[in-house]
């Protein structure tokens, strides 16, 4: 029968693998200023980005038997970190529903790294991200009530703000519960085949339809077909796998 591992010569593993990763986030945070120089000008915060490369690592995550969702959370925290070392972005959220669980989610797909300002409603809270280059909105997605989507669309009051990403980022199941709104132009020719696109439009259009407000649909559609670029008010990407 083999002993236990003795405690202090466990925990002495436990600080050099910590002080490994200490030097290691280190190495990434001052590349982060690098990534600045680089993107000459670029928004600060890039979804897309950010969504591929945890959905890579999240994949082979499962491989060393490390979850998925710590992944993401451990990501979020470096990648709005690395926002922050580069510039200022802030997080605009409406609190309403269930204001606690919004504020979760934040946390979990961003970290602790970005302020966080709350408004009453999700048309305050989209105005201030409006009023902001490089402000986020964070709402509660698109069907019922939550008709704030329309001011997305084509002739609406913040066209150039796009829904960028799901929250949350990994089981998001079959619609998320929140989502993340930027004005990020979305470059249609590089959507993922697997991803949806969201069109908002008064014609019949491909999809599912959900949510509607007066004669306008939200459409989710997918990625694949082909759509007219002024419809389309948000994409997500492909959901992350667990
Ligand atoms: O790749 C970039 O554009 C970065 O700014 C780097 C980085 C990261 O830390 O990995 C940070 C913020 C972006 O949202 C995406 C990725």
């Amino acid at each position: 029968m083999s002993a236990n591992p003795d405690l202090d010569r466990v925990r002495q593993e436990i600080d050099r693998v910590d002080k490994a990763m200490l030097d290691l986030i280190a190495e990434r945070l001052a590349l982060s200023a690098d990534v600045r120089r680089a993107k000459a000008g670029a928004k600060l915060w890039r979804p897309s980005r950010e969504d591929g490369h945890v959905a890579h690592l999240a994949e082979r995550a499962t491989h060393t038997g490390t979850p998925p969702a710590l992944v993401s959370r451990i990501w979020a925290e470096l990648m709005s970190a690395s926002i922050s070392v580069q510039g200022s972005s802030r997080i605009h959220v409406a609190l309403e529903g269930d204001a606690r669980a919004n504020l979760s989610l934040i946390r979990d797909r961003f970290g602790g790294s970005l302020p966080v300002l709350s408004y009453p409603t999700s048309s305050n809270a989209l105005a201030a991200c409006y009023g902001e280059d490089e402000g986020i909105a964070v709402l509660p997605a698109p069907g019922g009530m939550n008709n704030w989507w329309t001011a997305l669309a084509a002739g609406g009051a913040m066209p150039e703000l796009k829904i960028v990403a799901p929250l949350p980022r990994i089981e998001a199941g079959d619609w998320p519960r929140a989502v993340a709104i930027a004005a990020i132009d979305l470059d249609i020719g590089s959507f993922d085949g697997d991803g949806r696109i969201l069109c908002a439009s008064r014609d019949v259009m491909p999809g599912l339809v959900r949510a509607e407000s007066g004669d306008l649909s939200l459409y989710e559609i997918a990625a694949t077909e082909d759509v007219d670029a002024r419809d389309v008010i948000g994409y997500l990407p492909p959901p992350v796998s667990v």
